[in-house]
Formats: structure tokens, sequence, C-alpha cells
């Protein structure tokens, strides 16, 4: 079998507005493999929201193709082949947490046993065991956060689609989170599609850093990268850990060249 999760060909979508055609993918090329943590990073509007919302099957491609493990993204996503993790948390505040987590899984028509099993689990991985009950105003942005990443692990789908989760979180906060998520990742071995602003949180979090350029948003550099699955936080006093972000930055340079 392939271990290619996504797998982008000659992408393209422009969006057809009042103001004119504004082209938010053009001629992308991608493949991301079984257990890779690639993310996505470039200044605003370079299409890396865009991107994310095509492999959900959420905007449809205006050119080339898209494949979401070897099937359509539609296909995909009536398969539950992945969880999505949006900006905001977007709990309903007038659930509790495992109501919250549930929610999908009763649409869904999971038994009773399997949705509280399911929950149960999902709020272990996130370190939320004990907050099923309360209500997300209960707990501060980053648990809430948490929440909403054990909603989308609540089908168990290989493959996460986050966009910027952490955007919204204060420094502490955030370093956090990047260490649990990574460990969540090394135990899981899921696949993970990470949007971000933060070129320290990118090299840290990834085994690929795709640095996108906008005017129309294409892949301006894929850097692969040589630290090992373990990290400390501190390995980004590292030299090797600096020399990756330089490349980033230079990527992100060079995108805005011609501007
Ligand atoms: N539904 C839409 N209709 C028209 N234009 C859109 C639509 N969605 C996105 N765009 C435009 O497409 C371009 C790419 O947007 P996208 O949100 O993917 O960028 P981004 O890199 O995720 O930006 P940010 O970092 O600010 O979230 C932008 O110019 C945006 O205005």
């Amino acid at each position: 079998m392939s271990d290619i999760v996504i797998s982008a060909k000659d992408l393209g979508l422009t969006f057809q507005t009042g103001d004119g055609p504004i082209h938010a993918l053009k001629d992308v090329n991608l493949d991301v493999r079984q257990g890779d943590f690639v993310s996505f990073i470039g200044p605003s509007g370079c299409g890396k929201t865009t991107f994310l919302r095509v492999m959900a099957d959420l905007e449809q491609p205006t050119a080339g193709t898209i494949t979401v493990n070897g099937t359509s993204p539609e296909e995909a996503r009536r398969a539950r082949a992945y969880g999505y993790v949006f900006q905001a948390a977007g709990l309903y505040p007038w659930r509790t947490i495992g109501g919250n987590i549930r929610l999908p899984l009763e649409i869904m028509g999971y038994s009773r046993d399997e949705q509280a099993r399911r929950t149960a689990d999902v709020l272990e991985l996130v370190e939320l065991g004990g907050f099923e009950k309360k209500y997300p105003w209960q707990l501060s942005g980053g648990m809430q956060q948490r929440a909403s990443i054990a909603r989308a692990l609540a089908f168990d789908a290989d493959l996460l689609l986050m966009d910027e989760p952490f955007g919204a979180l204060d420094e502490i906060v955030r370093d956090h989170l990047n260490e649990q998520l990574l460990k969540l990742w090394d135990r899981t071995g899921k696949t993970i599609c990470f949007v971000t602003h933060s070129i320290p949180e990118a090299v840290y979090l990834s085994t690929r850093i795709v640095v996108m350029s906008p005017r129309p948003g294409r892949i301006a550099d894929v850097i692969e990268s040589p630290l090992p699955r373990e990290r400390p936080l501190d390995i980004r006093d590292s030299r090797e850990f600096i020399e990756i972000a330089h490349r980033v930055r230079d990527g992100l340079r060079a995108g805005h060249g011609d501007d």
C-alpha cells in the first residue's frame, strides 16, 4: 500500500469575486507521507487555509488534482478520514466538554458506550481527564483548544488537519501545547498538516516545512527537518534549529521579493 496520504498535483484554486479573480492557489505540487508532521507557513493570504480546506473537501479546486488516502477529498470526508481543528476552539457553551466531544459521535450514531469510551480516551490523550463535566467557560483558552483537539481525535482518524490552532494563545501556553502535540503525534503515529504564522512553531513541530508565497499562492520551498523525533523545548537553542529557521525566513523573504 502507498504511504502517500495527500497528493496534490498542479493544484489551483481561483476564487471569482466582484473585484475579479483571486488566485488563492496555483501550481501546487506536494506529497504528504504517512506519519509526516507538515507545517504550512507563509504571509497572510498565501493560501494556507485554502489548501487545508481543499484537503478537507470544504473548497473545490479549479485546476489540477488532489487525493486524500488515494481517494477524492469528498470520499475521504465521507469516510471520516480526518479530524479538523479550527483557529478558534468553537466549543458549544451550553454543552459540557464531554458533551462537545460526544456531539459528532452522537450524530454519527455511535452507541452510548462507544461514545463514553472514545470521549474518555481522547480526553486522556490531551491530558484533560477529569474535565469532562466542566463547561467550556470553566476552562482556560489553552484547555479549550485542547478540548477542540480531543473532539477532532474522537473518530480516531489517521489524519489531523489543524488551522493555526494555537495562534490566539500566549507564548507559554503555546510552548506547552506544542510539546503535548508532539508527544501525541509520536504516540499515535498520525499524519498532521498544521498551518502556522510562527517560524519557531513550524520548525519545532515539523518533519517537513512548506513555505508558501502569496499572489498567487504557491509553494516557495519545502524543507525536510533533520531534527530528531524527540524534541525537548530547548532544542530551539541548537545550531541545527536556528539554521532551519533561517532557511524558512529566507524562503518567506524570497516570496515577498516581487511585491
Ligand atoms: N471564499 C472566498 N472567496 C473569495 N476569496 C477568498 C475566499 N477564501 C479565501 N479567499 C482569498 O484567497 C486568498 C488566500 O486565503 P487564505 O485564507 O487561504 O490565506 P491564508 O494564507 O490562510 O491567510 P491567513 O494567514 O491570513 O489565514 C486570500 O487572498 C483570500 O482573501
